[in-house]
């Protein structure tokens, strides 16, 4: 896993091991993690023209000795100060070492580096950022030098990946001891370039995660053994379709074929169910009317799906009401959530229930479901992802730019895989279906969500082509791809 941590965790772990550590050693260290870094994206460190962007706080320190370990390397630097004080070790680093530094208006010496370090603010940054340090970092973001942050792009918010007004736009970030949610959440994170991380120290001071990411190595969908069944794999219950969308209904009930299911058992109305069997021989169909004992119809599962191309309106709701009375783990998709945005019953049934329940919203969805703006959620994911997961009491999987899942008092999973190309009609159908797949394989829940976000991402970017010649691709593209995706997995 790759691990997060929020800006109060990461003081407090710096202030631990400062008090082992004779003064200035941390700074020390990412300065000097910070100067390797450049110089390997230097062609040359010798001569090249390198422009530090430095704000008042120990960021701007951090930057000023890196420069001046690039000055003492024949490097020709320059320090524009942004704001009225600097920090004075580190100004008087640079200078002894043959760098000058100037006010911020002198924004030419941009326009001619080869590199330029944002050292305006790092996690002590808050709030959209002032003048002249807007200005600055417009600017370096313009020009054509290589602009590598120190710690965080000044202008994101460290610990949620909030961007309030204008940020730095980099190359590549140099992040200190570990990473913080901001440069793995957007939009905080496609202000950051490549990430790379320094090691000064604070490992055993850290306590766990806010946030984390899978590696390749952490994705394990269940396998198949020697005893399995068709039954022991689990069997998933797929509610979704209507007259009016009967293609999430095909789309959702081939993800979970494709997702490793034992068995799917698939419900809707006569052309849903009609067209699924047509699509998925393999799965045991039932056209099914909302009533009392229409679970009980259908068959026993290991988990329900329900949602996908529902429609509105009362057997949405009777649906959705049905399956979150049962007793086995339940995905919540698209009208599915919809019905519960706009029933009561359904919020607090939703509440009620004891054994776990995945909701995958996109940011439209869940600001239904909170009744707050859509451009709140986009803007700020981390807290409403959790936000949702608290007061619906379910594990919140919110699709999007950055796909987080959020569950009570667990680290928030970010997914690292999917591409921008997953921006198409049907695709969330086939996530629910892999979900559900993987839920009725026995998963706990946010394994089940993170495992089935991953793959789907995966997927996706399998099915867009190789990095630089992508092409657009469909939700069934999507869904074909999924073996592909399990097969990369160690
Ligand atoms: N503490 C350590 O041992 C280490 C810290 N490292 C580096 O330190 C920074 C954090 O440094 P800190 O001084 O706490 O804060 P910053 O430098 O990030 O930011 C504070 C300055 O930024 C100004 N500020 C804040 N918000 C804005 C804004 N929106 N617009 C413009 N300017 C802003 C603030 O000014 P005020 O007037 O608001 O006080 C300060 O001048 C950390 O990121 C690391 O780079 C190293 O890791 C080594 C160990
Ligand atoms: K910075």
């Amino acid at each position: 896993m790759r691990y997060a941590h929020e800006v109060d965790k990461v003081r407090a772990a710096e202030q631990a091991l400062m008090a082992r550590l004779p003064d200035g050693t941390l700074m020390a260290r990412a300065a000097a993690g910070l100067a390797a870094v450049c110089a390997r994206l230097l062609p040359r460190v010798y001569g090249a023209r390198v422009v530090l962007l430095v704000g008042g706080g120990a960021n701007g320190g951090d930057t000023l000795y890196a420069g001046a370990l690039l000055a003492r390397r024949g490097a020709r630097v320059v320090a524009l100060r942004a704001g009225t004080s600097v920090h004075e070790g580190g100004a008087a680093a640079l200078r002894a070492a043959g760098g000058r530094l100037l006010p911020p208006d002198a924004t030419g010496e941009i326009d001619t580096a080869d590199l330029v370090i944002d050292g305006l603010t790092g996690i002590g940054g808050s709030g959209g950022l002032r003048e002249p340090h807007a200005t600055l970092a417009r600017r370096a973001s313009a020009a054509p030098a290589t602009l590598v942050a120190c710690d965080v792009p000044s202008g994101v918010d460290a610990s949620t990946g909030a961007v309030a007004g204008t940020a730095v736009h980099a190359d590549v970030t140099v992040t200190f001891g570990t990473h913080k949610p901001g440069l793995i959440i957007d939009p905080g994170a496609a202000h950051c370039g490549v990430v790379e991380l320094v090691d000064i120290g604070l490992g055993a001071d850290l306590p766990d995660p806010d946030v984390v990411a899978a590696r390749p190595d952490d994705v394990r969908p269940p396998e198949p053994g020697p005893e399995s069944d068709k039954y022991r794999r689990g069997v998933v219950g797929v509610i979704a379709g209507s007259g009016t969308f009967p293609g999430a209904a095909v789309l959702a009930a081939g993800a979970a074929v494709r997702g490793g299911a034992g068995m799917v058992r698939f419900a809707s109305d006569a052309h849903a169910v009609e067209l699924v069997r047509q699509r998925w021989p393999e799965t045991v169909t039932r056209v099914v009317e909302p009533g009392p004992d229409v679970l009980a119809e259908i068959g026993r599962v290991q988990a329900w799906v329900v949602g996908p191309g529902l429609g509105g309106g009362e057997r949405a709701e009777a649906l959705v009401g049905a399956v979150l009375a049962s007793d086995v783990p339940v995905l919540v998709d698209a009208d599915g959530l919809n019905a519960v945005s706009r029933s009561d019953a359904l919020r607090r049934a939703l509440l009620c229930r004891d054994v776990p329940t995945v909701l995958t919203p996109h940011a439209g969805e869940l600001a239904r479901l909170l009744r707050v703006d859509r451009d709140a959620i986009e803007a700020r994911r981390l807290e409403h992802a959790r936000r949702a997961a608290v007061e619906l009491g379910a594990t919140v999987l919110l699709k999007g730019s950055t796909t987080l899942v959020a569950e009570l008092d667990r680290p928030v999973r970010v997914n690292p895989t999917g591409t921008a190309w997953l921006a198409t009609a049907g695709t969330g159908d086939v996530l629910s279906g892999l979900v559900g797949a993987l839920l009725a394989g026995g998963m706990a829940a946010l394994e089940a969500a993170a495992a089935g976000a991953y793959l789907h991402g995966l997927a996706a970017r399998l099915a867009s082509g190789r990095e630089g010649r992508e092409a657009p691709i469909s939700a069934e593209d999507v869904l074909r791809a999924i073996p592909d995706a399990f097969r990369t997995l160690d």
